[in-house]
């Protein structure tokens, strides 16, 4: 994302909002009754144990997953100015691509896949490659890359995006701290820029540092607001409590079970 293109400013506009939302797959929900707002310009880090639906969240903002009921709107906010990072393990890593190519794939949906690149495009490619550090690596195939270089190169792609919305899924997850440090600076910079993040993490103490808004989730909303407010240990024992609860319950454990465990 260069400096030279611009998003909308910061603001306390309305960006996604969640109506009451009922979702998941095959017929059974993951997230119930989830409600709030995503305003243009938040820092927002969500936080909640393994199968809390942080993903799930994520899938119904770019309209992979379609709510059973309740409502996701976007607000004057097109698909295509929407950034996803998916998590590592949903990324295939044995795809024949060069690191150069995949970060050029940041650029698709201005220029389309299939037109030659520019000069300038060659440039921003190089310029963003530099950015994240990986320009030595750009002839490799991107499956050979370490964990920090891939998370890297993704990085470079979506800098190219020029997104209103980004969601990172577990962005730091097999990084070393010198590439997390090199990330986070991009996310600050693109704050910076007005644009919105959305980061799924578990590492509390980098939210409390980083992340202005902290939603925590448990299928349902446990809490969400300023981070200083809302990131409690009693809070977040409460995601990992309701969470397993719900996976219980899932698994097929009588009502009565699943209420001492919730009142617990
Ligand atoms: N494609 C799918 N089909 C069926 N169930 C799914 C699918 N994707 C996720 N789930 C289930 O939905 C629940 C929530 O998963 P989700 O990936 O949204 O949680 P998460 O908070 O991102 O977890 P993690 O921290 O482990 O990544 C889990 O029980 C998971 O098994």
């Amino acid at each position: 994302m260069s400096a030279a293109k611009t998003s909308k400013p910061k603001s306390d506009e309305p960006l996604v909002t969640f109506d009451d939302v009922r979702a998941g797959y095959d017929g059974t929900p993951v997230l119930r009754g989830l409600g709030g707002t995503i305003k243009r310009g938040d820092l927002l880090a969500v936080l909640g144990a393994n199968g809390a639906g942080k993903s799930t969240l994520f899938k119904c903002i770019t309209g992979e997953v379609k709510p059973f009921s309740g409502t996701v709107r976007l607000h004057d906010l097109p698909r295509r100015k929407i950034a996803y990072l998916p998590q590592r393990s949903d990324i295939d890593p044995s795809f024949p691509i060069s690191v150069f190519d995949a970060v050029a794939m940041g650029l698709w949906r201005e220029i389309g896949a299939f037109r030659g690149l520019s000069r300038a495009a060659e440039a921003e490619i190089w310029a963003a490659l530099d950015t994240v550090g990986i320009a030595g690596q750009a002839e490799r195939r991107l499956g050979v890359l370490s964990g920090g270089q891939f998370q890297r190169a993704m990085f470079a792609q979506l800098m190219l995006q020029n997104a209103d919305l980004i969601l990172l899924d577990e962005p730091f997850q097999a990084v070393d701290l010198e590439t997390a440090d090199t990330l986070i600076s991009l996310i600050d910079k693109w704050h910076g820029e007005g644009r919105t993040v959305i980061a799924a993490l578990h590492d509390a103490a980098l939210v409390r540092d980083r992340f202005p808004q902290t939603l925590i989730l448990a299928r349902e909303t446990i809490a969400w607001g300023p981070t200083a407010k809302v990131l409690t240990s009693a809070n977040l024992v409460k995601s990992g409590e309701v969470t397993a609860a719900w996976q219980d319950s899932e698994l097929g454990l009588s009502g009565e079970a699943m209420r001492a465990r919730m009142s617990a």
